[in-house]
């Protein structure tokens, strides 16, 4: 069955996004893998599947282009919150993820503002394979060492560096992706703090590879340079695609602002979704 999708993102991070809301639809990991394929699919940083859900606005699942799935992406839900907000008529909502309900509001200037939760900081939250301080991780690569470890919804490590542009991320960004550290595998960031209120950060995803922003990622950047004392609590994260802007309010929650745009729509051919389309 052919399957309309829209193209959009958010700072250059990509989504292939699926309104499947009247019309349920479950993509197998292979079925996600083949979408993904920048030459023979589409090409997504993550494919996102719009769901109904009793207590939300919308449900909205989140797999990688290596057909895994996640539990935040946080531009993405920049970008689900101004698609459906146009359709409901409101911009104030509600969007359930597997890690939980995240609230996000449509501003008059197009900006969205996402409530992404709590940031969970314990050693189980990350969660890591054994207990340690998440101010201080052990896992290393190459120059990076000494991370953060912080969960928006998914897990992330954060490496603060004297120069986040010097950073060989193609190398050291999948072996600290998959350090035995991480059960769950981890988004990895490495950040420079340039003021108090503005890092820089580049982002190795969790099945992904680099991608040009991180939502998640720029919301535990800022959360790992307060909890280090390098920023304020209301800062600018920026990455390869542009700025966003990160407040960590005092009861926990990480606020994140930035921009969503769409460049195209179109249809998957059937054959993109034919199970028996090769891995
Ligand atoms: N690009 C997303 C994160 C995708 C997360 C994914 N790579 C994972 O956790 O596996 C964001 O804006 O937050």
């Amino acid at each position: 069955m052919a399957r309309r999708f829209l193209k959009m993102h958010g700072l250059g991070n990509d989504f292939v996004v699926i309104d499947a809301r009247h019309d349920p639809l479950s993509l197998t990991a292979a079925q996600a893998r083949a979408i993904g394929d920048r030459r023979t699919g589409v090409g997504f940083d993550q494919l996102i599947v719009l769901e109904r859900d009793a207590g939300a606005d919308v449900f909205m699942r989140i797999l990688n282009p290596d057909g895994s799935e996640s539990g935040a992406c946080g531009n993405a839900t920049r970008c689900v919150a101004s698609l459906v907000a146009g359709g409901l008529g409101k911009d104030d909502l509600t969007i359930r993820t597997i890690s939980g309900l995240l609230g996000a509001t449509v501003h008059a200037n197009g900006l969205v503002t996402v409530d992404m939760g709590p940031a969970r900081l314990g050693w189980q939250d990350i969660p890591l394979s054994r207990e340690e301080d998440t101010l201080h991780l052990s896992a290393a690569a190459g120059p990076l060492a000494d991370a953060v470890g912080v969960n928006m919804g998914n897990p992330h490590a954060v490496f603060f560096v004297p120069d986040a542009e010097a950073v060989d991320l193609p190398t050291h960004g999948p072996v600290l992706e998959h350090h035995p550290l991480f059960p769950q595998r981890c988004n990895i960031e490495v950040a420079t703090v340039l003021s108090p209120t503005l890092v820089r950060m580049r982002v190795w995803e969790r099945g992904a590879g680099i991608t040009r922003a991180c939502g998640s990622g720029a919301c535990a950047v800022g959360v790992a340079a307060i909890r280090r004392g390098l920023a304020e609590r209301a800062l600018t994260v920026r990455l390869d695609g542009g700025d966003l802007h990160i407040a960590w309010r005092e009861d926990g929650h990480v606020l994140m602002t930035g921009p969503v745009a769409t460049s195209f729509e179109g249809v998957l051919h059937p054959s993109l979704l034919d199970e028996r389309v090769p891995a």
